[in-house]
């Protein structure tokens, strides 16, 4: 938390945005909102591009050991898919986004919901046991979730919810037709709710994981903070 306020306090000459959206531009969203006083209230989103593949695939009758797998070739998972399986992945996601709001919290705050048992995290299993062994077993159980989602006429969508001073990560049964319902492949859904934008909150959406898409946001990144330095130099 120190190194965040120290870097925190020079935000304008700070460029993170691949670090929530890949080449979404959701910070820069925020930021607007932020910086022009409309005090954000919540924010709402899906942010995994892996677990919105991998929650769709489930949807579509897949298993979850292989559209894990499928997930990881397409480049959308961290290099252990643990990482985005656990609900870590967002929930750093989520705390960036809080700290941004100006809350003062710490990744202990968030409530997250893994989708596998801690046997099988990164300390008791080789990331190469977790894809050939470890998902084999979560695929009955994940498929029954998903169908009985399905017979409440439900999707099931991994959500962070960031408000009222609490954070939380998880699965969540959304209706189809919902904007998070609505969600293809790998795309990310983010909606802000501000003082101005309380009944009809600012809503992005679009392609949150990939190799291409997120060098784009590093490289937008790079590019205007060129920019900012050669015209304060
Ligand atoms: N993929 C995505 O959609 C997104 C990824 N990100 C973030 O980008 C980062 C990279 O992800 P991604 O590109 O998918 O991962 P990859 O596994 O595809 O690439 C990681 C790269 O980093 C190299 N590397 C790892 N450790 C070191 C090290 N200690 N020193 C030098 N090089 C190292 C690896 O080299 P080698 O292969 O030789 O091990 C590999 O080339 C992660 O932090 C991820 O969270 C953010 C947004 C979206
Ligand atoms: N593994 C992440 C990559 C981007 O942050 C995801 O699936 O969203």
């Amino acid at each position: 938390m120190d190194a965040y306020h120290i870097l925190s306090r020079r935000w304008r000459y700070l460029r993170c945005e691949s670090t929530v959206g890949a080449g979404l531009p959701v910070i820069s969203a925020l930021m607007r909102f932020l910086t022009s006083g409309d005090p954000v209230c919540q924010v709402v989103g899906a942010l995994s591009g892996t677990l919105g593949y991998v929650m769709n695939g489930l949807q579509e009758g897949q298993c979850l050991s292989l559209v894990v797998q499928q997930a990881k070739l397409l480049g959308y998972t961290e290099p252990d898919p643990r990482d985005d399986l656990s609900g870590m992945d967002v929930a750093r996601k989520a705390l960036i986004l809080a700290r941004l709001m100006g809350w003062s919290i710490n990744m202990e705050d968030i409530a997250v919901e893994s989708l596998f048992p801690t046997e099988m995290e990164q300390n008791k299993m080789t990331t190469d046991q977790f894809l050939k062994e470890g998902l084999l077993s979560l695929d009955a159980e994940m498929n029954e979730r998903v169908n009985s989602a399905k017979k409440a006429g439900k999707v099931l969508r991994y959500v962070a919810t960031i408000a009222d001073g609490s954070c939380k990560v998880g699965l969540v049964a959304v209706s189809h037709d919902s904007p998070l319902g609505q969600l293809k492949g790998s795309d990310n859904l983010i909606e802000i709710y501000s003082r101005c934008y309380k009944e009809s909150p600012f809503v992005m959406r679009g392609a949150g994981a990939g190799n291409d898409t997120t060098a784009c946001g590093v490289l937008a990144d790079i590019l205007d903070l060129q920019d900012l330095y050669e015209s304060s130099s």
